[in-house]
C-alpha cells in the first residue's frame, strides 16, 4: 500500500514501526536517515502531539487514518535540512503511530538523480 502511495521501490523498506506516546511524552527535533518515512495516524488525539517542522513552519495534527510523507533526503542522498522535525508532547489522549521507512538504495530507477541542478535543493 506505501508503495502504491510513495511511488516507490518497496524492495527495500523495514519492518513496519509501531510507537505510541502517553501524555507528556514527545520525540525531540531530529533529522531521519532514511529516504523517507511515512508515519500513519492510528489514532485521533484529544491535544498536543502535532508533528512540527519548525524550518518550514509546519505544524501537523494528528488524526486518525491519515498518513504524512516527506523525502529526508534529496535525489543524491545528501541531507534535506528542511526536514527537521519532531513530535511535540502529548497533552490528553494517546498517540499512536506506525512508520513505514524506505532506504535510498533501489530508489535510484523511481526517483533518479537529476541532472539539473535546483538552488531551492540547497
Ligand atoms: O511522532 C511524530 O510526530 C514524529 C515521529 C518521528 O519523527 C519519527 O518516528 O521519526
Ligand atoms: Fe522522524
Amino acid at each position: 500500500m506505501s508503495s502504491r502511495l510513495t511511488g516507490l521501490d518497496p524492495n527495500t523498506t523495514e519492518k513496519l514501526q509501531v510507537n505510541s506516546y502517553a501524555p507528556g511524552e514527545h520525540f525531540h527535533l531530529h533529522h531521519d536517515a532514511y529516504y523517507t518515512g511515512m508515519p500513519t495516524e492510528l489514532t485521533d488525539v484529544e491535544e498536543g502531539g502535532r508533528t512540527v517542522f519548525p524550518a518550514l513552519g509546519l505544524s501537523v495534527k494528528p488524526r486518525k487514518g491519515s498518513a504524512l510523507l516527506w523525502f529526508n533526503l534529496r535525489s543524491d542522498g545528501r541531507p534535506d535540512l528542511r526536514t527537521l522535525h519532531g513530535g511535540c508532547p502529548v497533552i490528553r489522549g494517546f498517540k499512536w503511530i506506525a512508520n513505514k521507512w524506505f532506504n535510498i538504495k533501489s530508489q535510484m530507477f523511481r526517483r533518479p538523480c537529476r541532472l539539473q541542478y535546483d538552488e531551492d535543493d540547497d
